[in-house]
């Protein structure tokens, strides 16, 4: 009877101490999993995310220029990540604080290369340019021609992810080579492993020296070159500096030694630039044909995309930029970028991009074809296409 006592009143006493056991390992794995949570999502993560940094900054950026001044460290660093982000969307704003980082007075001067949305804060971006990844030196150039449509490719390309570029032109193979390769590097954007690194200077595809030096950097640069019908780009680019110095002869005086005898003043920079066989020979002797791409300056107008993804595929990128990207702009006469999804306006080139031209007699027109045609007959036979300039 005692036992039978004992063991009904030890019944009882077990399934408490079990519900107890379970309610404490209950509480233990709650404590464990919300301690997980904490250190997972309310530290400071290793890479975060600026798309939702942006969110949680929103609201103090809506609220008032007192707040903004008075924005924590850690928002300034959010929206830091922010305008990262919009390296890709925006580039706009690092060509600006680009600029800065590069010191040439031609430097800045591509600063406005890009219609802006609004004024960046470029020290801000500067903080956020420097935060991950490494500076390197670039795997990939855009080194030409000068009024080609080279602004173009850089800010489209750059759009891609996986793309870093430089926003100004360094003419570091050039102008800057006596500064050295640490100088240069440093000029860079940084750049996760995955990521290429890019600028442009249009003027190494006539720089003797150009190729050898970029050969002594890595002879596995890629390299692309934006080319156009060589008596349009001549007038562009006697356009251009007509903007700039409007007293210069004009471009008939300039272009020819003897007009009536149709002699070509190959010695002007702007003739010089388009006889684009010669330059390219001196670029094989360091580098392989299938290490440059060619860009096509008219197509990259009338089929941007159809341009940017044969770029995309030569710099073994995936084909991310397509046809939602652009869009013609009727007022520019231009393919533009679209509304990206971080940006509140639409972005086109800046207004030193597609001008209108000085009017060239149709004669003088003729008589430059003339000139040109052999050199450009050789050119699409070396690099195995027609770009119909004839
Ligand atoms: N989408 C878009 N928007 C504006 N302009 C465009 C575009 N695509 C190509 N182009 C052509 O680019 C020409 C300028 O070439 P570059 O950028 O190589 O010029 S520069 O050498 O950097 O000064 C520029 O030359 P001009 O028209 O003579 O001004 C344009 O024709």
């Amino acid at each position: 009877m005692a036992y039978r006592v004992l063991s009904s009143r030890a019944a009882p006493s077990s399934s408490s101490k079990f519900s107890s056991r379970f309610m404490f390992i209950f509480t233990l794995s709650l404590s464990f999993t919300y301690v997980c949570y904490s250190v997972l999502f309310c530290s400071a993560p290793v890479m975060p995310s600026s798309r939702l940094e942006e969110r949680r900054c929103a609201r103090g950026e809506s609220a008032g220029a007192k707040k903004l001044l008075q924005k924590s460290a850690a928002c300034t660093e959010a929206n830091s990540s922010r305008s990262e982000l919009k390296a890709t969307a925006a580039p706009l704003r690092l060509a600006v604080n680009r600029s800065e980082q590069a010191s040439t007075r031609s430097s800045r001067a591509r600063g406005a290369d890009v219609t802006r949305s609004k004024p960046s804060n470029a020290s801000t971006i500067s903080t956020s340019a420097q935060r991950y990844g490494n500076k390197k030196l670039p795997n990939a150039l855009i080194v030409g021609v000068k009024k080609g449509g080279t602004r173009a490719v850089l800010e489209f390309i750059r759009i891609h992810p996986d793309v870093r570029a430089l926003g100004t032109e360094p003419h570091f193979f050039d102008r800057n080579y006596d500064k050295g390769m640490d100088w240069y590097r440093g000029l860079m954007p940084r750049t996760l492993d995955s990521q290429i690194t890019m600028e442009k200077t249009p003027s190494y595809f006539v720089t003797h020296e150009a190729p050898r030096r970029i050969a002594t950097m890595s002879q596995d640069t890629k390299l692309i070159v934006v080319v156009r019908n060589p008596v349009t780009r001549a007038i562009s680019d006697y356009t251009q500096t007509l903007s700039k110095k409007p007293d210069i002869p004009s471009f008939e005086d300039l272009a020819f030694k003897n007009r009536s005898q149709g002699l070509v003043d190959t010695s002007w920079n702007a003739i010089r630039i388009g006889m684009y066989i010669l330059h390219l020979e001196n670029w094989l002797q360091y580098f392989r044909l299938s290490q440059i791409h060619f860009v096509s300056g008219e197509r990259l107008i009338t089929d941007p995309a159809g341009e940017l993804g044969r770029v995309q595929d030569f710099l073994g990128l995936k084909r991310i930029i397509t046809d939602k990207h652009f869009y013609f702009n009727r007022t520019k006469g231009f393919p533009c970028l679209k509304k990206p999804e971080s940006s509140s306006t639409p972005r086109c080139l800046g207004k030193s991009k597609g001008r209108t031209h000085v009017q060239i007699d149709q004669e003088v027109i003729e008589q430059l074809r003339d000139f040109y045609r052999p050199f450009n007959v050789k050119f699409y036979e070396m690099v195995g296409h027609d770009f119909r300039w004839d």
